[in-house]
């Protein structure tokens, strides 16, 4: 049956990869799937600036839990507190839920956009949901303008992040998926953006499954500088 062709746990590898995805996650065929790359030539500049600004403002937090996703790691962090609104988020109102992070085997590669088909080392993901329309991120994301992910791409360059080091540190105690540990340090999650506030954005998806075409994406042009160490395996 076709159920002996897809291995049992969806990943990266030509037998569960991206491209048989669709097969068990059926919004994996969608039109409005991501990641994508961007064209900068084509990626239309809002030169007249109707869109408003993007505002965003977050708490500082202590021990929040990190899990091995085994794709990665995520961190928990829902933030009543938190918002993030303006820009392509129209009058509605989100709130931080969690962040995680795609990076590769080598810093050639590893971020889940592209930009003129340019790969980063790494991509973090802060991932938001409307709280002005749901009533809980489960059921934001069945809704096309349910969630609203932040892409910040990793460059790698001499200087260390230190907030990156606090979330790095921390992977040694779980190496292995499903493990979770709690960060002692206080993150706050400003820190993580970069400096010049520029962003493409575009109506997509989650980029693994069940891969919900439910996400407004705000990916930022500008990327933040980490160490090798920060974001290869180990
Ligand atoms: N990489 S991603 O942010 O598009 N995927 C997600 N899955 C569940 C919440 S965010
Ligand atoms: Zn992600």
């Amino acid at each position: 049956t076709r159920a002996r062709v897809m291995a049992a746990e969806w990943g990266y590898s030509p037998t569960n990869g991206p491209d048989v995805w669709a097969r068990l996650f059926p919004q994996a065929g969608g039109a409005r799937q991501s990641p994508v790359d961007i064209c900068t030539s084509i990626a239309s500049s809002d030169s007249n600036l109707e869109m408003k600004k993007l505002t965003f403002a977050y708490e500082s937090q202590s021990d929040l839990r990190i899990l091995n996703t085994g794709h990665g790691w995520k961190v928990e962090a829902p933030q009543s507190g938190s918002r993030l609104e303006g820009g392509p988020l129209g009058e509605d109102i989100y709130q931080l839920e969690q962040f995680h992070c795609h990076w590769g085997e080598t810093s050639a590669e590893g971020s889940e956009h592209t930009v003129d088909g340019r790969a980063y080392a790494g991509e973090l993901h802060l991932v938001h949901w409307n709280t002005t329309k749901y009533q809980s991120f489960a059921e934001a994301a069945q809704h096309p303008d349910g969630l609203a992910v932040l892409g910040v791409f990793f460059d790698v360059g001499n200087e260390s992040n230190d907030e990156i080091e606090k979330i790095v540190s921390t992977l040694s105690e779980i190496k292995f998926k499903g493990q979770f540990t709690d960060i002692p340090d206080v993150i706050d999650p400003t820190t993580f953006l970069p400096s010049g506030l520029g962003y493409w954005t575009y109506l997509g998806s989650l980029t693994t499954p069940p891969c919900n075409e439910c996400v407004i994406w705000i990916v930022y042009k500008e990327p933040i500088t980490v160490t090798e160490e920060q974001v290869t395996y180990h």
